[in-house]
């Protein structure tokens, strides 16, 4: 890097900043030149393939397709002296070798700490001894009973009080609704309540704008594109204070705000309460995430120090950032893909009701019947892999090498390179899945034996794989199968005519306009 002249820098920041201006500024999104540029060749001479990739963004059909005929592995050329060449990669041999046998040696990297520098040391931003602290406090207070107690009822009230009679008011009246909005709410409201134990009422008949839930996607909008602009055009736009990284700069100092807000309110409810903090809340009352990290027993976790607020705040913003929109992306692709293949939905439905018992009529099951009552759902279960698998809410994990190493598919890579693994493309690959790959089809899933049939991490990455896989899977899992049944025993859904689903490039994988659709009560309910 030391090497590059001025000359060299100056142009590649010259061809960058025309680049950007002419292509990037929505203003011109639609010049001709854009339509010239879509049937150009992938490689440019000093941009590398950047041009091709960024012009292609909503063509994402074309980057598959490449990626399948280069035989699952391709490298990325990014523009001049950019430092974004990455090694693309969705073969399961490889990913098995990154992710799980030879784990220690591929990071998320100081590059990736810094593209998520707005949420400082959180979970998935960090490496080594304290991501080891993080990652097992997280399991531990993850499977407490207390946690579990809150995030069952939280979800159940949530459903029954708000949800449902939002979905009645808008069938009476006939009302288009966008159900990515809604999940989105739900799950902001009941990822709030189970973290901070308050509600911040963000779905509603109003659908008010919540200034905490706006900051997460604006943040989330900047560090996409981070991702596909070089480090040193976006390190300008910070230093100029302009575009996304203003946004990003207001979604921090939002963050900070409202994160004191909680952390201050919860220390004071706890002194107030003088609540024991060696009292073992491991088996029975409710207790929020907040309230569990503030006590936390720090002889078992020395890097971490409760007393400290940033550590509280990015514990706090990596929960609602890790389970938030990966959850309600998960049930809007989901709800989506039932629309058109109501076969599918009708299988489900069956499942639902065959498998319901007696007592639940009254509806007074305790939390273990229902735990029970949602493990027999198995083909609802596979349905949620399939749409998952298809539409994997986070789209591409990304990698870094502490050591080169050569790839099982006989890649050599360099120390300190970037490797990206598009999860995406991986589902849709067919010498992976077959050639029925891009249909959705839950009866994969499903084993000789009527079971769930398992299938390698390595293969279905939607929750990750190896010592980093997803801690909330289960979590997900059964607040997915809660709100789908409680949804599909008492409304139809039905697409908007004419409505088109398709996915936007995010951190996770949104429909582009939201899953427009109208709701009628299903007469039984
Ligand atoms: C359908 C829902 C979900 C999906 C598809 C999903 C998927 C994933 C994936 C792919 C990763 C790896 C990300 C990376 O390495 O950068 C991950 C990590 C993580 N997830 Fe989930 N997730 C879901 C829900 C949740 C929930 C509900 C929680 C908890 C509240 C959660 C907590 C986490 C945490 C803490 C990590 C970081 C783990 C680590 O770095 O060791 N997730 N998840």
């Amino acid at each position: 890097m030391a090497s590059i002249g001025l000359f060299e820098a100056s142009i590649s920041l010259f061809c960058f900043l025309i680049f950007y201006y002419f292509l990037i500024n929505k203003h011109y999104g639609n010049l001709l030149i854009k339509k010239y540029l879509q049937s150009c060749p992938w490689n440019w001479p000093v941009l590398g393939m950047l041009p091709a990739v960024l012009m292609r963004f909503n063509r994402i059909d074309d980057a598959i397709y490449i990626i399948e005929k280069t035989n699952l592995t391709f490298l990325f050329k990014g523009p001049w002296f950019s430092r974004m060449d990455a090694l693309i990669t969705v073969d399961p041999a490889n990913i098995h070798h990154i992710l799980t046998s030879n784990f220690s040696n591929y990071v998320k990297g100081p590059e990736f700490k810094e593209i998520f520098d707005v949420y400082g040391d959180a979970i998935f931003n960090t490496d080594g001894e304290l991501w080891k602290n993080l990652r097992m406090s997280f399991q531990v207070i993850l499977h407490q009973q207390g946690f579990q107690n809150l995030s069952l009822s939280v979800t159940t009230s949530k459903l029954k009080d708000v949800l449902l009679p939002l979905f009645s008011h808008y069938s009476e009246e006939g009302t288009v609704v966008d159900l990515q909005d809604v999940f989105r709410r739900f799950m902001f409201d009941i990822s709030l309540i189970s973290i901070t134990g308050s509600d911040p009422q963000s779905l509603s008949i109003e659908m008010p704008e919540v200034e905490f839930a706006k900051a997460f996607d604006n943040a989330g909008e900047a560090i996409l594109f981070r991702h596909v602009i070089p480090k040193f055009l976006w390190k300008f736009q910070r230093w100029m204070g302009l575009g996304q990284e203003k946004m990003l700069l207001e979604a921090g100092a939002t963050f900070d705000r409202i994160c004191a807000k909680y952390i201050d309110a919860k220390r004071e409810e706890i002194r107030s309460q003088g609540i024991d903090h060696d009292h073992d809340h491991s088996n029975g009352e409710s207790e929020d995430v907040l309230t569990s990290y503030i006590k936390l027993d720090t002889s078992k976790y020395e890097l971490l120090d409760p007393s400290n607020d940033k550590f509280i705040g990015e514990t706090l913003l990596s929960f609602i950032f890790a389970g938030r929109d990966t959850t309600a992306t998960a049930i809007t692709w989901f709800f989506g893909l039932l629309t058109k293949n109501p076969n599918v939905e009708a299988k489900i439905r069956q499942e639902i009701i065959t498998n319901l018992p007696e007592a639940s009529q009254e509806r007074s099951w305790s939390a273990s019947d229902h735990k029970e009552y949602l493990n027999k759902l198995v083909y609802l279960h596979a349905s949620l892999y399939e749409a998952m698998r298809l539409y994997p809410p986070i789209p591409f994990e990304r990698k870094s090498p502490i050591k080169s190493d050569v790839l099982p598919s006989g890649h050599k890579i360099d120390a300190n390179s970037n490797i990206i693994i598009p999860i995406y493309a991986l589902g849709r690959m067919r010498s992976v899945w077959g050639e029925d790959a891009w249909e959705f089809k839950p009866e994969r899933w499903i084993s000789e034996t009527g079971g769930l049939r398992h299938e390698p991490s390595s293969k279905f990455l939607a929750f990750n794989s190896g010592p980093r896989t997803c801690p909330g899977k289960h979590l997900a899992m059964v607040t997915m199968k809660t709100v789908v049944v409680e949804i599909l025993q008492n409304y139809d859904i039905n697409l908007v005519k004419g409505y088109k689903i398709e996915p936007k490039p995010r951190l996770a994988l949104q429909m582009n306009h939201g899953l427009r659709v109208t709701l009628s009560k299903r007469s039984s309910a």
